[in-house]
């Protein structure tokens, strides 16, 4: 593609005098520049990617943004806002592919993994080819790849779509983060549905107020547009149960489907029940009602049921299908997953990291433990100071015993957050600091009796242990699976 005809892209547009030059790739790190590639200047929050376009253009660059005059002898177009405009740049590049494959964009402090996932499993069921991006994975088909985000930037993003479209993809199921809608890495994005999950504490380093956190969500819904858009229908799937989604139905053009299980809406669960092997409840939607068997455990896969259903119906999916494909769901992945190594009490690794979640996974827990909960849980560093001590407190209320452990302390002191979480407890609380996740886990295993359950909280699929700038293997399943195989029923925590 030439540069002039990229850069008319950009609002407000200036006219574009200099050297028209072919681009044929769109980089934002210039270890990826190759010859030909047009190097965007991002400035990070460690790093400034204006420093290295000097190297991108020894690399090949033929053209850069960037937010000021740099002295190459290279077309250097100056924008007020780099990563915007990549976000805009990255999607003409690759031909609007969004355009081209529906999008769901799902959006929500809790579940959004998950419902995802309960998407993916419904438009399989009805044949249809999906991609997925989120935090486990970006997966096209079958093919996986890595991400180091929930939401990739916008650069890596585009690309994405762009091998959906080429490898034929009908429907893309993607994770909205409020990160990313705020630094605008979505804005070329064309959303046919928007699904809203839910909002609680979370990020709060990040957005610095709830409201703050809340106007970010709803970004996705004003992204919407209208409600028709050429020949395409757009809905916004709203949980009615939070408050929030009042909000969201007034800044939306879009059709609007609600879910909830206390409220009146469009896609209702009633008559729930919730045993250790599995969740019930009565469907009722405009479409029919029906009783629902799920594997998965507990009242939040209700709600993450009832998402997946508005985003099916919004996607013309037969009701019959849906509700196969959702009693097929094993679970996902490191949410509500139990660990069975023949022991006589309950393992399950839960990804909660939220006070909200924490509270819910507990609770969820105590609605099938038999005997005593234990949880374990800790709280990562370098991230929002402020549910720490919430988290110990959940911890501590809703369980009969709580550890508090080490989860990812990145360069923070493991003790010091330690001691932020045990602020929120009250002294005559049951609970014990056992900083190093491994032994918290070997112990807490060697103390259960028949009947127990033990959560271990914060890390779900994470294989992997943040410690100091180390990326250490650490993966809960594995370690509690070993600890029950070595276990010696004697210890007092
Ligand atoms: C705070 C934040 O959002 N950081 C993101 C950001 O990192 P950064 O600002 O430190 O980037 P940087 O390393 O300074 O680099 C700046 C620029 O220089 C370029 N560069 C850098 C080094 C080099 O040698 N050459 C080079 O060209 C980089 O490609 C980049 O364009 O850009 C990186 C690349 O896109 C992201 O991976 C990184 O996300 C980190 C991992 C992160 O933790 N982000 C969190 C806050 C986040 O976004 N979370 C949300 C939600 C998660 C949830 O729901 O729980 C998410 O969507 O993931
Ligand atoms: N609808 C829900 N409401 C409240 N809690 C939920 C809900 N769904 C899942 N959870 C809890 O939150 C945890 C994380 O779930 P999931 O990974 O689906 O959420 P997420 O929004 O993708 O999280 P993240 O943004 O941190 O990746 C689960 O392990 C469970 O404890």
């Amino acid at each position: 593609m030439q540069l002039k005809k990229l850069i008319e892209s950009l609002q407000p547009y200036t006219p574009y005098v200099g050297e028209d030059v072919e681009i044929k790739s769109i980089e934002n790190d210039n270890r990826k520049v190759t010859e030909g590639s047009l190097f965007i200047c991002i400035k990070g929050y460690t790093v400034d990617g204006h420093d290295f376009a000097q190297n991108a253009y020894e690399s090949g660059a033929v053209a850069v943004i960037a937010e000021r005059k740099l002295p190459l002898p290279i077309p250097v177009i100056v924008v007020k806002d780099t990563k915007r405009a990549s976000s805009v740049l990255a999607d003409v590049f690759y031909q609007n592919p969004t355009q081209k494959l529906k999008l769901i964009g799902i959006t929500g402090t809790n579940g959004k993994t998950t419902t995802s996932h309960l998407i993916d499993a419904i438009l399989k069921e009805a044949h249809k080819k999906t991609g997925i991006i989120g935090t486990m994975y970006t997966k096209i088909g079958e093919e996986i790849q890595e991400t180091k985000n929930t939401t990739p930037e916008a650069v890596t993003l585009q690309k994405v779509f762009h091998q959906m479209v080429e490898q034929k993809v009908d429907t893309a199921v993607m994770e909205v983060s409020s990160h990313a809608l705020v630094e605008g890495r979505v804005f070329g994005c064309d959303y046919d549905i928007a699904v809203f999950t839910n909002l609680s504490q979370d990020h709060l380093d990040y957005h610095g107020t709830m409201e703050e956190y809340k106007k970010a969500k709803g970004l996705l819904f004003t992204r919407l547009g209208n409600a028709f858009q050429g020949e395409k229908p757009k809905f916004a799937i709203l949980n009615k149960d939070d408050a929030a989604a009042n909000e969201y139905e007034t800044i939306t053009a879009a059709h609007i489907l609600t879910y909830g299980i206390d409220k009146d809406a469009d896609i209702m669960a009633k008559n729930i029940k919730i045993t250790a092997a599995g969740t019930s409840f009565d469907l009722h939607t405009p479409l029919g009602t029906q009783t629902v068997q799920l594997k998965m455990v507990g009242k939040f896969n209700v709600y993450n049921s009832l998402a997946s259903i508005g985003a099916a119906i919004a996607s013309n999916i037969p009701l019959e299908v849906t509700i196969k494909a959702l009693e097929k769901v094993e679970g996902v992945a490191g949410r509500f997953e139990t660990v069975n190594a023949g022991q006589d009490f309950s393992v399950i690794v839960d990804y909660s990291h939220t006070p909200d979640s924490l509270q819910n996974a507990l609770q969820t827990v105590k609605e099938f433990a038999e005997n005593k909960v234990y949880v374990i849980v800790g709280c990562g560093g370098d991230r929002d100071k402020t549910k720490r001590p919430l988290m110990a407190k959940i911890a501590c209320q809703e369980a009969s015993y709580a550890i508090l452990t080490s989860d990812n302390p990145r360069s923070e002191d493991p003790i010091a957050i330690l001691k932020d979480m045990e602020a929120g407890v009250e002294e005559e609380q049951n609970y014990t600091i056992i900083p190093d996740r491994k032994e918290a886990i070997t112990l807490t295993v060697n103390q259960a009796q028949h009947g127990d359950v033990i959560l271990i909280a914060g890390k779900g699929h994470e294989t992997y242990q943040i410690i100091g700038s180390d990326v250490l293997d650490f993966d809960d399943r594995l370690v509690a699976k070993e600890a029950i195989g070595e276990r010696k029923n004697d210890t007092v925590l």
